[in-house]
């Protein structure tokens, strides 16, 4: 598939100034999305993610005369008031807080969103009843906010946002406020709007749970900062920052097992030979039996003391926390072998080590 870029942000600061200090929200920003994308954008609260995405329709100017905001190859920066009201339309928007209005319908609520449509009356209810189908809450249609659950009310805002036919869709928390059953379904519809519309979403979310179960790309901000972007698979399997691995340690909780299991009496108490190691493998190579190809060629036995497996995008990505044993010159090239298959090995603690150290 070739890659089109739908938004290209370049060089994007946004400083808020106070009284007393500057906020720099934003902070030197260059981010570029691909049309047909699911890109979720990580970070803890106040990294600046509300006010990155608020920067692609303009709602937040650069505060710097260097930045480029491109939507669709429009320079969104230098267009006039109107033509810029236009392009907004094509960029939809779903909150934490639904937004709704509690004193209209959902009928009336979505139909708000096509207020400046121009389109005709019988247009208008055909429109919202497709667009109440394409949510699945076309029962709804009569009924009122408050009687709808979460997950209900965020389809209603799905399908507002929806109205205009926009090429984009900003999701900023939107799953937020939800329990993880319903989080996992507006997800999923969020997936299936992104193949049935071709809709390019923008996930913005500190779970990285969210970002796992549909996105493709993934950028983790901190401080105003993109400090790690790329594929998710890429991202999950190698991180290079420390904030990405403690996202992703929310998901595989592989660095918070490390800490049960250095506490086990094995791994206390290693012997020459023994080594606690961290197995990390994507895709076809954890069709391989490698653990048992390691007893078979070098005589060393795996004993996992922690394994983690996903799936994502379709391909599987495992961790594993193990003890070798064997001949110690044998555990040394059982160590070769796995790296040899594409298996990443960092060791954590090797009874070597221990023995020398203890000498
Ligand atoms: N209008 C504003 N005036 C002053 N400071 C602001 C303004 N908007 C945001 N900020 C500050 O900019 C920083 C980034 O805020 P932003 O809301 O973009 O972060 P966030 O990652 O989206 O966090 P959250 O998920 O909590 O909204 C914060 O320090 C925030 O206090």
């Amino acid at each position: 598939m070739a890659y089109e870029p739908i938004i290209e942000l370049k060089n994007i600061n946004v400083t808020f100034k106070e009284a007393d200090r500057e906020v720099h929200a934003v902070d030197q920003v260059d981010l570029t999305v691909d049309k047909g994308d699911i890109f979720g954008i990580v970070g803890y609260s106040g990294a600046g993610k509300s006010t990155l995405v608020r920067v692609i329709n303009l709602l937040q100017r650069p505060t710097n005369k260097e930045a480029v905001v491109k939507v669709n190859g429009d320079e969104m920066l230098t267009l006039p008031a109107r033509q810029l009201r236009e392009k907004r339309r094509n960029i939809g928007m779903i909150f934490q807080h639904f937004n709704l209005m509690n004193s209209l319908t959902i009928a009336d609520n979505v139909n708000f969103a096509l207020k400046k449509s121009g389109l005709s009356k019988v247009e208008h209810t055909k429109r919202v009843a497709e667009l109440l189908d394409l949510v699945g809450l076309s029962d709804k249609s009569h009924d009122y906010p408050t009687q709808l659950s979460g997950g209900q009310k965020q389809r209603v805002g799905i399908a507002r946002a929806l109205a205009n036919r926009p090429d984009i869709l900003i999701s900023d928390e939107a799953t937020s406020a939800l329990d993880p059953k319903t989080t996992e379904s507006i997800l999923d519809l969020l997936a299936d709007l992104n193949r049935k519309l071709n809709l390019t979403i923008i996930l913005i979310t500190h779970e990285m749970d969210a970002v796992k179960q549909i996105c493709n790309r993934v950028a983790v901000m901190d401080d105003g900062r993109l400090i790690e972007e790329g594929e998710l698979l890429q991202v999950f399997s190698q991180p290079r920052a420390e904030l990405t691995k403690d996202f992703i340690d929310t998901t595989t909780h592989i660095e918070s097992s490390l800490a049960v299991v250095e506490k086990q009496d094995i791994v206390q108490h290693l012997k020459p030979g023994e080594v606690l190691v961290k197995l990390g493998y994507v895709g076809d190579t954890t069709d391989q039996p490698l653990i048992t190809a390691l007893y078979d060629k070098y005589k060393v036995s795996a004993n996992i003391l922690f394994g983690n497996l996903e799936i994502l995008q379709g391909t599987p990505v495992g961790n594993l926390l193990v003890v070798l044993s064997g001949e110690p010159k044998k555990t040394e090239q059982a160590l070769v072998f796995m790296q040899d298959n594409s298996v990443s090995v960092t060791v954590l603690k090797s009874g070597d080590k221990e023995v020398q150290s203890n000498d």
